[in-house]
């Protein structure tokens, strides 16, 4: 039986990267006013997309903090959050969905977020990768190491070196397994698992696209800046 452990240097990285997560978090104040009344979908959507355009902001500071992200090529660093930042919506998005909230209010929540002006056919998909991120329980290393996976993936569109890129992901790919394994003694395939839900992210991510073109014919209204990390208009 291979001994895991993980090695100082790999602590430091994970207390860097966790850090820098929960530093970086959305507050949860947009799912609240969410909860709270009954708006209409135009009132919803105007809120996901404060939502939305708060998480790129927070997206693009976590990055910073990637031990190793700074160093890469400028272009390099662009690419990959552009590449990166609407899969690291919807993790983000699974995240805040699935947290423990008074019983009811996830009902709640997931209807406002049908009622947002979003075509049904989106939402199964999304609400099933919800579930299935909820299902897994995660822990708030596992949650900041998977989402720093997502940003270092090394064939995103226009990246040049992949393999700088590739190097920095092996890093932290090395420490979730080591730290699945420990943590998840009782289950040899969660790493598998959690990997897998990357498969599932990238697909989220084709139906986003699509989605897009569906709110622009209903005129919908995005920020700038989401205008610029989704390519809308
Ligand atoms: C963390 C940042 O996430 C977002 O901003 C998502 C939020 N999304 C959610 O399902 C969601 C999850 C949990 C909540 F508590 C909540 F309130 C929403 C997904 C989506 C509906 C597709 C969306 C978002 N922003 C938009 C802007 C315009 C149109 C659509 C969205």
């Amino acid at each position: 039986k291979e001994k895991v452990e993980i090695t100082k240097e790999q602590q430091a990285l994970v207390k860097v990267v966790v850090e820098a997560y929960n530093r970086h978090q959305i507050p949860q104040d947009v799912a609240k006013k969410l909860l709270q009344d009954q708006y209409s979908a135009e009132e919803n959507f105007l809120l996901l997309t404060e939502m939305a355009t708060s998480q790129v902001q927070v997206l693009v500071e976590f990055t910073k903090n990637i031990p190793g992200f700074l160093s890469l090529d400028r272009e390099d660093q662009i690419a990959l959050l552009k590449g990166s930042a609407v899969e690291a919506m919807f993790l983000r998005s699974a995240q805040v969905f699935s947290k423990k909230m008074p019983n009811g209010h996830t009902e709640v929540l997931e209807e406002r977020i049908r009622k947002s002006g979003i075509s049904e056919e989106f939402m199964t998909p999304m609400f099933n990768f919800y579930k299935s991120i909820g299902e897994l329980h995660m822990v708030e290393e596992e949650q900041a190491l998977l989402t720093t996976i997502t940003i270092l993936t090394p064939d995103r569109p226009y990246v040049k070196d992949q393999q700088a890129v590739e190097r920095l992901q092996e890093t932290i790919l090395d420490v979730l397994r080591k730290m699945c394994v420990l943590q998840h003694p009782q289950d040899p395939q969660y790493f598998a698992r959690l990997l897998g839900r990357l498969t599932e992210l990238r697909t989220l991510s084709h139906y986003h696209a699509e989605m897009l073109t569906s709110w622009r014919v209903n005129d919908h209204k995005f920020t700038p800046l989401l205008c610029e990390i989704w390519d809308v208009q």
